[in-house]
């Protein structure tokens, strides 16, 4: 089948290298051309394990090609997925749908054959009908059907879950073609044996935001419970465990820590209160609001937490943070919970270095005033404190009594309780989570 992919960041990217994969061929759209000129020679503008050998085989095997142009995707096929970004809109919590909008006005006067849009993009419900609207207004003389396909993919595990999901979603309008389409284009993946979910637009809509807002709840939910496990001197991760093994609550996401970030989960249930306030639905979704609260007291409560390791302030300390991107194995610094707390440190009075071993690129554009080091040593050197903040597989197996000989006070916070707190505390390290 050829297909067209509309933008090539995190999500477009590992879906058209996805779509080679099964066999299609994949003409891939790209507006920022240096994303384009890396990504047309096999290259990954950013970090996600396996993506650039998939990548590189089928740019070399032809079946997937990169290109700026409007003209050359509509030349190429009838079947087109939009996977450009809706971002959380500045100072309000509704998705900025400008991206997607463009898509589809720079898309659909250019088309000439009917044409089936398959949106992956995560956007409010209500976005296909309204598109499809626009669609019918722009489109000459053609049938453009717009579903909705929404995407479930995690950063760092995104060819697998790409490539084998939890289920397949299509909220079609019933007259049209894109329930065949998507079986198409996904039937390597249904004879598997994996659940096809056909639905209405605005249901398929609201099955992608009503699951980022159960996993936001549920990790609101365990770092609620942590908060008053400090207050009782219980133990959150064993609470988590025992209540884990209850098949109807599942271990998955019950990690307490810092809290939820990336580029998903803040904006998206943000996003979702928005729309249910436009829709008249506010007070439905108004746990929402504390299950962002909750989640952004995390990140207030590790600085308190380091001050209080400090004695009380953060003049004259340095602090060391180990961990930069959102979660490990992304480079992703969207909204990252460990970048936060490193800003709201250095404005406190500290001296910040900063380490991760992916992210370093990404976290000095967004905050150039930090310090940075080129590794987990080198951003402890003389560090009153070591925060853990993102749990990269390397600093789990960092060793205590070595990295203890270039820090200045040997004090370690393990914001993702992801250390061996015996060890660090047997090397002498007072340990604090
Ligand atoms: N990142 C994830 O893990 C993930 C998973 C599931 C769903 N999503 C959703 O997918 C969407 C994309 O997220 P992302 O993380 O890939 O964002 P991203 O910012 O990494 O990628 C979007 C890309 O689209 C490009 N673009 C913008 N306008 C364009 C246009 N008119 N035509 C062609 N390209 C254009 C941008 O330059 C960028 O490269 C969002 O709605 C997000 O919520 C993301
Ligand atoms: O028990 C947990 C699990 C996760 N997190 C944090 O939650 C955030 C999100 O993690 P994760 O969901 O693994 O990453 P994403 O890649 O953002 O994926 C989410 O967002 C995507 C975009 O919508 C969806 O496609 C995925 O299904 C959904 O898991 C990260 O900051 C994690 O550190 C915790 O604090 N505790």
């Amino acid at each position: 089948m050829r297909m067209v992919v509309l933008g090539l960041g995190y999500l477009g990217a590992t879906h058209a290298a996805c779509m080679a994969e099964l066999g299609h061929d994949v003409l891939g759209i790209e507006v920022v051309p240096e994303k384009r000129a890396q990504l047309a020679v096999g290259e990954v503008p950013f970090y996600e394990p396996g993506l650039p050998e998939l990548l590189n085989r089928h740019i070399d095997s032809g079946r997937l090609k990169v290109s700026g142009s409007y003209q050359e995707a509509a030349d190429f096929a009838d079947v087109f997925f939009i996977a450009v970004g809706t971002p959380q809109k500045k100072g309000e919590y509704s998705a900025d749908l400008q991206y997607v909008d463009a898509a589809i006005d720079e898309l659909v006067p250019l088309l000439t054959r009917d044409a089936v849009i398959l949106g992956k993009s995560t956007v409010p419900v209500g976005t296909a009908q309204r598109l499809s609207e626009r669609a019918d207004e722009l489109a000459k003389d053609i049938d453009v059907e717009i579903a909705w396909n929404p995407e479930f993919l995690r950063e760092g595990f995104a060819i697998e879950d790409t490539l084998h999901p939890d289920r397949v979603v299509v909220g079609a309008f019933p007259t049209g073609k894109a329930e065949s389409i998507a079986r198409e284009a996904y039937a390597t993946i249904i004879d598997s044996g994996t659940p096809f979910i056909v639905t209405d637009p605005p249901t398929a809509e609201m099955v992608k935001t009503s699951a980022n807002a159960f996993l936001a709840t549920k990790i609101s939910f365990i770092n609620a419970i942590a908060e008053v496990c400090d207050a009782a001197g219980a133990d959150v991760t064993a609470i988590a465990d025992a209540i884990g093994y209850d098949a109807r609550i599942g271990r998955k996401f019950l990690n307490a820590g810092l809290g939820f970030g990336g580029g998903c989960l803040p904006k998206d249930i943000r996003a979702f209160m928005a729309r249910a306030g436009e829709l008249g639905a506010a007070e439905a979704l108004s746990f929402l609001r504390e299950v962002d609260n909750v989640n952004m007291r995390r990140r207030t409560r590790m600085v308190e937490l380091a001050r209080e390791v400090c004695g009380g302030s953060f003049l004259a300390k340095r602090i060391a943070i180990l961990g930069a991107a959102f979660k490990p194995e992304s480079d992703d610094v969207r909204d990252s919970p460990a970048l936060n707390v490193a800003g709201q440190i250095q404005l406190q009075g500290a001296s910040v270095t900063v380490y991760d071993p992916k992210a370093m690129e990404n976290a000095r554009a967004l905050f150039p005033t930090l310090d940075y080091a080129g590794s987990a040593t080198g951003a402890c050197e003389q560090a009153d404190v070591v925060l853990v903040l993102t749990e990269w597989q390397e600093f789990r197996v960092l060793s205590p009594n070595e990295l203890g000989t270039h820090v200045r006070n040997r004090n370690v916070v393990d914001g993702r309780l992801c250390l061996d707190s015996a060890r660090w505390i047997d090397a002498g390290w007072s340990y604090w989570s």
